[in-house]
Parts: C-alpha cells; sequence; structure tokens
C-alpha cells in the first residue's frame, strides 16, 4: 500500500488507523508509529524516539534479550491511541517516531558500548529524548552516559528491577547485564543523592551486596515494600528522593513476577505486577524525565506475548511521560 492512512492528531503523524488497516498487518514499528524516516520526511521532526538495541551478549543465565525490540515492537500492534488512565494522547503531544535498531557487535562488548553511547547522543542530538527497547541491561551504561551528557550533569536514576545490577564483575568481566549501575557510580554520570532501585528481590551473593549498594548511594524499594506499603506510599517516596532533577528511568522486565513476565533471562519468584508497575509510574508525572529503557524481554521464554505485552504497556506509558517533558 503507497500511502498508510494514519491517526494524525495536534498535526503529529501518529499510528496506521487500525479502523481502515487491521493492526495485525504491516510493518511492525512500536504502537504502529511512523518510522523516523518517514517522519523526517514529512518535514516534522521527533521530540521522541523509540529506538532498539538487539544486544544480549552480557547475559549471565537465560540469553535472548536481543530478539527484545522486534518482540516487544510485534507484542505493540494492539497499543491505542488514547490512555485513558492519564487523560492523554501519548502520540498527539509531542511526534513520536520508531527509530529502528543500532547496529550493535555481538562478539565485541567494548565496541556494543561504545557504539551505543555514540548512537544514542547522534539519535538526541536534535533535542530527541529515547524510549530504548532492549537489549540485556548492559545497555543501560552507555544510554545513562549519554542521557547525563545531553543533561550537562549527573542523571537521577528510577531503577526498576528484581536486581540491584551494582556487582563489580562476572568471571572478571567488568561490562555485563549485572553491572551497570556499579559503573554508572564509578563514571560520577549518577547524581547518587537521586537514586533507587525498585522491586528488589530474591538472593544474593552476600550482604555485601547490599553494603556495596547503600555505599553507592543507592535507597531500595523492596518488591515486599511495594506490596506492604502500597503505590501510592511508594510514589510518594520515589518523587521525594528525585523530584527536580534530570531523571532517567531503567525498567528490567524481571521486574515483574514471573506470572506476569516469564520471558526474561534472570527470573525471579515475588515480582510485582503489571497493574502495580504501571501504577507507580503513572505516579511519577511532571518529572523531568529525560530518557527511559525497558530491558531483559528474552521471547523464546516467553508465553502467549505476556511478557512482549507487559514490556510494550510499559513503554508506552514511558512515552507518554518523556513526551510530557519534551
Ligand atoms: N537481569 C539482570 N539485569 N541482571 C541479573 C544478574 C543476576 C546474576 O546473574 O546474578
Ligand atoms: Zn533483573
Ligand atoms: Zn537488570
Amino acid at each position: 500500500m503507497l500511502n498508510i492512512p494514519r491517526v494524525t492528531e495536534n498535526g503529529r503523524l501518529g499510528p496506521v488507523n487500525s479502523a481502515v488497516v487491521p493492526r495485525y498487518g504491516g510493518a511492525p514499528t512500536f504502537a504502529l508509529l511512523p518510522r523516523l524516516d518517514e517522519v523526517e520526511g514529512t518535514g516534522r521532526k521527533a521530540d521522541v524516539k523509540v529506538v532498539g538495541v538487539p544486544f544480549d551478549s552480557g547475559v549471565s543465565y537465560r540469553p535472548g534479550a536481543r530478539f527484545g525490540p522486534g518482540h516487544v515492537r510485534q507484542s505493540s500492534r494492539l497499543l491505542r491511541p488514547y490512555n485513558p488512565a492519564t487523560d492523554t494522547s501519548p502520540f498527539a503531544q509531542v511526534q513520536v517516531a520508531d527509530a529502528g535498531d543500532l547496529a550493535v557487535n555481538p562478539f565485541n562488548i567494548h565496541e556494543a558500548i561504545e557504539a551505543i553511547e555514540a548512537d544514542a547522543l547522534e539519535l538526541t542530538e536534535d533535542g530527541a529524548s529515547l524510549m530504548t527497547l532492549g537489549g540485556d541491561h548492559t545497555i543501560a551504561l552507555p544510554l545513562l552516559r549519554a542521557a547525563a551528557e545531553r543533561a550537562g550533569s549527573p542523571v537521577a536514576l528510577l531503577h526498576f528491577d528484581a536486581h540491584l545490577d551494582t556487582w563489580d564483575t562476572y568471571f572478571g568481566a567488568e561490562y555485563t547485564h549485572g553491572t551497570p549501575f556499579r559503573r554508572a557510580v564509578e563514571e560520577g554520570i549518577l547524581d547518587t543523592d537521586a537514586i533507587s532501585h525498585v522491586g528488589t528481590r530474591g538472593p544474593l551473593y552476600g550482604r555485601k551486596d547490599l553494603e556495596d549498594d547503600r555505599r553507592f548511594g543507592f535507597g531500595i524499594m523492596t518488591s515486599s515494600d511495594v506490596y506492604r506499603l502500597g503505590v501510592d506510599e511508594i510514589v510518594a517516596r520515589l518523587r521525594d528522593r528525585v523530584e527536580g532533577r534530570p531523571l532517567y528511568i531503567s525498567v528490567d522486565i524481571d521486574v515483574l513476577d514471573p506470572a506476569h513476565a516469564p520471558g526474561t533471562g534472570t527470573p525471579e519468584a515475588g515480582g510485582m505486577t503489571s497493574r502495580e508497575l504501571l501504577e507507580i509510574l503513572r505516579g511519577l508525572r511532571g518529572l523531568d524525565l529525560v530518557g527511559a529503557d525497558v530491558v531483559e524481554v528474552s521471547p523464546a521464554y516467553d508465553h502467549a506475548e505476556l511478557t512482549g505485552i507487559a514490556a510494550a504497556h510499559v513503554a508506552y506509558d514511558l512515552i507518554g511521560l518523556l513526551g510530557e517533558r519534551a
């Protein structure tokens, strides 16, 4: 089809109009949004760019997150343009486009990390912000580097994850999916007065893991805190920690219980529900969100697109938050 009919609201080029073209056909861009080159071809510029990073050479257990971006896009076909939970139309408030996947070397982690940082800087040169689909959690490090560079200062971080990801090395390797936030603290790109994990749970290697993590400045809202304190109290405490600072949000999909997100590399029992995660994110409106990622979706372990759909909805709400700022 030459002219694909799109929802055009508020002057923004939106998703394929699924009242005309069935949503299960055609190119699986995120939420059926236009590609970046299509948007730029109309003389528009994208304020929020969805970008995939098909990289999983940093995993310590089950592989497969390299297929995450494609799976999340496929699972995002049913997203509709209006979000009643926030009374916003995320694709109409700003221009959103799918920038495709970065080309990253699967055999050289150092080269991959450099490429991700450089590409993230290039994609944000025009003032756009990035909604990144991973990929394993290694990719958060170069994304944070680029975010801090663009913000002109270290950034606050809300890290949704079952894991701390502040371990030191695995088999002597410094750059893995279990170590990005320790490296980020060492590099001085995080505002260590304003960093917190959310949804942490599961066995650790030892008490020292928590001692190190606290020394780096991280606060922790565990999965059990979310259950016991409830969403509103968690939101209040998180806002208190990061308000008024440039903020990056990193969501490892394994923050969800394996019942909600089985398709991931290092699952842990006792996680939050997708409803809780979405409600917490919706409580973070009005903050200075400069970038976000959703990582660790490993489709070979997924069933019925459970994990892909959860990740797609999380990205949809994050795009809403990014767009409010833009
Ligand atoms: N899923 C992420 N990002 N990290 C998990 C690392 C857990 C481990 O191998 O000990
Ligand atoms: Zn994790
Ligand atoms: Zn992680």
